[in-house]
């Protein structure tokens, strides 16, 4: 599948989860975290409008509080989540800093889908930050996204916040970097004779059943919902990307039309 047309994009979405945030349950990847703050100044720098959606809150608060599983209580999940949030806009700050960017931090709740004007309110906030060339880093809130009877305020997991973002700010693409380097035809860390699939047009049965479970104690997305993620972005016309964290400098090939990690892109009628 031809990738030209990804050179084009100049508003980008980036979702990064918390086991590339995280070096292990107690250890923050400090290097991926300054590479991926060089990806998104240089990109910003360069002239593109770029929106960072990072999971591990929950991740670098367990570090913290030197905690290695997962509370149980949602009093204890709100605390460990409200010291890590702070802790981890710190670090991307500093790192941001070091490139000359400034960042802002905004943190959503799901409820915002269905008041028009809370939406509108989050919009203008993004787009304001954008107008001034500081990039938004944009998370759940954890601390006070707790689902009640009849008030659904919690998205639960960054990928799916990371597609309301992308059409909340039309944006053009959206890149999900993960542990794994794209969508694979079964669980790699389950499944030695998975294959990385290249190209998909269509969330249909057959992908879905290709998604396992997470990689972490901390992660609450999943393939699953990268893929639910996929099919939402698509259905707006736009293109997203699962690709490995590892390198976060994957991102400029991705932008440049390279074929890395696996794309997700409706045909044209044309193609069909
Ligand atoms: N078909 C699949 N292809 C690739 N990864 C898969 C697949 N099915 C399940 N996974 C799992 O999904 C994980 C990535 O999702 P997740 O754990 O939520 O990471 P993140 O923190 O990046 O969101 C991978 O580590 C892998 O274990
Ligand atoms: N708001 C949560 C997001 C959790 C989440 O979506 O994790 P992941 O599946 O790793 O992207 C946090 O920051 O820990």
């Amino acid at each position: 599948m031809n990738r030209e047309s990804l050179k084009d994009c100049s508003r980008v979405v980036i979702k990064i989860g918390t086991n590339s945030i995280m070096k292990s349950p107690t250890k923050v990847d400090y290097h991926k975290i300054d590479r991926l703050a060089f990806v998104c100044s240089t990109l910003q720098q360069e002239g593109k409008e770029v929106i960072l959606v990072s999971s591990g809150a929950v991740g670098v608060g367990a570090s913290a509080l030197k905690m290695n599983k997962y509370p149980s209580s949602i009093a204890e999940q709100q605390a460990l989540a409200s010291v890590g949030q702070s802790a981890l806009m710190n670090l991307y700050s500093r790192f941001f800093q070091h490139y000359g960017q400034y960042v802002g931090q905004i943190l959503m709740t799901r409820d915002i889908i269905d008041y028009p004007n809370a939406y509108h309110n989050c919009k203008t906030a993004i787009n304001s930050l954008l107008n001034k060339k500081i990039i938004p880093i944009i998370n759940e809130n954890d601390a006070v996204s707790v689902d009640e009877l009849g008030h659904c305020t919690k998205f639960g997991e960054n990928d799916t916040l990371s597609a309301v973002v992308t059409e909340l700010i039309d944006a053009d693409i959206l890149i999900i970097m993960s542990d794994v380097d794209g969508l694979y035809t079964a669980n790699p860390q389950t499944d030695d004779s998975a294959s990385l699939i290249p190209f998909v047009s269509e969330i249909n049965e057959e992908i879905l059943s290709m998604a396992g479970g997470t990689g972490s104690i901390f992660s609450t997305g999943g393939m699953e919902t990268k893929l639910k993620a996929a099919e939402y972005v698509m259905a707006l016309g736009k293109s997203m990307v699962i690709t490995s964290a590892l390198n976060p400098s994957i991102v400029f090939s991705i932008l440049g039309g390279e074929e890395c990690g696996t794309l997700f892109k409706k045909l044209e009628k044309q193609h069909q």
